[in-house]
């Protein structure tokens, strides 16, 4: 077993779609960055390459290159887990925490979570996904960014092999 957490912040801006799990929601305001930046899918990505000792994903996909401006996390995060799986482990769960003052995440929950689990082939009780608002306390508070946590249990795939699969 591995355990890994990852942690994303990325400032509001206008003239952004807002991304998070993959799912575009109707704000005035969008999360700024070189991808479409998904806090949600970066920090969940950063969690799943902690686990394995992989480093960050800045490492991986460096905001200096071109061909990752806009990227789509959800491919990013399909990338980071073909990693995960070649270095011979399968995810157990993720929980994921958002935090944002606004707008409301209850609607888009369950998209999310369906993106993230077909991504990463799990079933889809093995993803939690929750929002939190900062009580208007700092800079998720005051509108100023949406944050991510995201902490994930992998497994050794030779060793689910032999025993009974997580549903
Ligand atoms: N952006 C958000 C924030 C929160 N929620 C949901 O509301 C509940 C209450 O939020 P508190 O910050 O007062 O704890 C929370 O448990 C979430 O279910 C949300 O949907 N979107
Ligand atoms: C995702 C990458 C891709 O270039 O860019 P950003 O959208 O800026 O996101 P960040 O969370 O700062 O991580 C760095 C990069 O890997």
């Amino acid at each position: 077993m591995r355990i890994g957490h990852g942690f994303d912040v990325h400032r509001l801006t206008e003239g952004r779609p807002l991304i998070l799990g993959g799912v575009t929601i109707p704000h005035p305001k969008g999360l700024d960055g070189h991808s479409d930046a998904d806090v949600l899918l970066h920090a969940v990505a950063d969690a799943l390459l902690g686990a394995v000792g992989g480093g960050d994903i800045g490492a991986h996909f460096p905001d200096t290159d071109p061909a990752y401006k806009d990227m789509d996390s959800l491919l990013l995060l399909e990338q980071v887990y073909e990693l995960v799986r070649e270095k011979g482990y399968q995810l157990v769960n993720i929980d994921g925490t958002i935090l944002a003052q606004k707008p409301k995440m209850a609607p888009y929950i369950d998209e999310m979570r369906s993106n993230i689990a077909r991504v990463l082939k799990n079933p889809l009780s093995g993803v939690n996904v929750k929002a939190t608002t900062t009580e208007k306390l700092g800079f998720t508070g005051r509108e100023e960014g949406i944050a991510a946590h995201a902490v994930i249990l992998l497994e050794n795939r030779a060793e689910a092999d032999g025993g009974a699969k997580h549903v």
